[in-house]
């Protein structure tokens, strides 16, 4: 597992690990309420793991969550009646688990992952009741679901509101091998709001925390296997869960190299390996769009709602810019075809000399219309590239749907 971490990205986050560990040891030596504390310092990892995995809506609710954090023990300290600023935290924790269980990338549609959730909370509730961990036990678990929250018992609360997060994160890395943090978020901000001296729950509290840590730290690094080996982007499986996600109206591209065959062919595969690395990391950052790889020499753009106009100029520019790109190439000894179109045999050896080459890229646009299923979409975007292909290649072609569209509208 260590050999295939990359330390340059993960750095950061085993030294925010460290810190977290090393303030929570001293505070809780001091007596200052090291919960709160590790609170603090786990959400200020979600912030580094947000910013290094680059998921910026993550990173909003980290910093919002800090924020709390600061907040949360002043409203304690002043509140005239204690108990109903604990009823108030509980009740905010629940709204939390909901809502960012319910804007969270999970697996299902939002009504279906709302009810998944729900439905975890309670079997980890009977879970929990039955292993002791509540001093009500029983009687009170078969209530608890079903009266309201002043009947059950802070720490069965407790561990409901613990477990759904952790639960959730670790049932959506085993349906999807992806990453989704805000679950973990979400425990690290329970963790917060509970302000409970019950020593089992403190214990059950750091423990849950610790898991979700670790659960982060798996899924940072098994993000290299569901990301493109090659080129670093997403790949195919990342694109399919994304297209579901995407609103009426968002924009997609299928970007193609330009005989990319007789490329290889002429310059060798490690050489056409360097041009799909290359401009793979254009596509990443034309800042316009979010780029996938779907396979071979094949790529995808996916843009949320935006002028059509907009986004083929956008795109167009793009391409003229991986146009005009030199590739510097390997010197090296290419096999190619003894005749052309040939099988494996009859392979003679050629060598490349160092030279600077460049690629062309061909591109089809579609947009998501109302009456179109998400496959349609993306099929359309790959039929308009097609007509690029056949229309003499390195351009961007639109759709024929929204042609016509446009020339109705004028
Ligand atoms: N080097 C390299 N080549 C790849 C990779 N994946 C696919 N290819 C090559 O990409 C080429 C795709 O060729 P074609 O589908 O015939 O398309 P093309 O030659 O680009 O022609 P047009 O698309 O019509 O312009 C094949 O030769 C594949 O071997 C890869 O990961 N690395």
């Amino acid at each position: 597992m260590l050999a295939v971490m990359n330390w340059s990205r993960n750095l950061p986050i085993l030294l925010a690990i460290l810190m977290a560990a090393f303030a929570l040891n001293s505070s809780w030596k001091e007596g200052v309420p090291a919960l709160e504390v590790y609170a603090v310092i786990t959400l200020t990892i979600s912030c580094l793991l947000a910013l290094t995995l680059r998921q910026t809506r993550l990173l909003f609710l980290s910093i919002l969550l800090v924020w709390s954090a600061f907040l949360a023990p002043l409203l304690v300290n002043y509140s005239a009646q204690p108990l109903i600023s604990s009823a108030i935290y509980k009740l905010v924790a629940i709204i939390a688990v909901c809502l960012v269980t319910l804007f969270s990338d999970g697996p299902f549609r939002r009504q279906q992952t709302l009810v998944f959730t729900l439905l975890l909370g309670m079997i980890s509730l009977a879970g929990f009741s039955s292993f002791g961990l509540s001093t009500t036990q029983l009687e009170s678990w078969g209530v608890a679901t079903l009266l309201p929250w002043e009947l059950v018992s802070l720490t069965e609360l407790d561990a409901l509101l613990l477990s759904i997060p952790v639960m959730t994160t670790l049932i959506h890395f085993a349906l999807t091998r992806q990453a989704d943090l805000s679950y973990v978020v979400v425990s690290c901000f329970v963790l917060l709001l509970i302000n409970n001296p019950d020593l089992i729950t403190r214990l059950w509290l750091l423990i849950s925390v610790e898991g979700a840590l670790l659960i982060v730290l798996l899924l940072t690094m098994s993000q290299r296997v569901w990301r493109d080996s090659l080129t670093g982007l997403p790949g195919r499986q990342r694109l399919d869960s994304d297209l579901k996600r995407m609103p009426v109206g968002s924009l997609a591209a299928f970007i193609d190299i330009d005989h990319f065959k007789k490329f290889n062919t002429k310059y060798g595969h490690a050489n056409g390996d360097i041009v799909l690395q290359r401009v793979a990391k254009d596509l990443a950052r034309c800042g316009f769009a979010q780029a996938y790889r779907y396979g071979g020499e094949e790529f995808v753009l996916l843009t949320k709602p935006m002028s059509l106009e907009r986004f083929t100029a956008q795109l167009d520019s793009l391409r003229e810019r991986i146009g005009t790109r030199r590739f510097q190439l390997t010197p090296m000894d290419v096999n190619t075809k003894g005749a052309k179109g040939s099988g494996t045999s009859g392979k003679t050896k050629k060598a490349v000399k160092e030279k600077a080459i460049s690629v062309n890229i061909s591109a089809g646009v579609s947009k998501l219309l109302l009456s179109m299923s998400h496959q349609d979409w993306l099929k359309q975007a790959d039929d308009a590239l097609y007509r690029a292909k056949s229309s003499g290649r390195n351009c961007v072609v639109v759709t024929k749907t929204l042609i016509e569209r446009r020339s109705k509208k004028r």
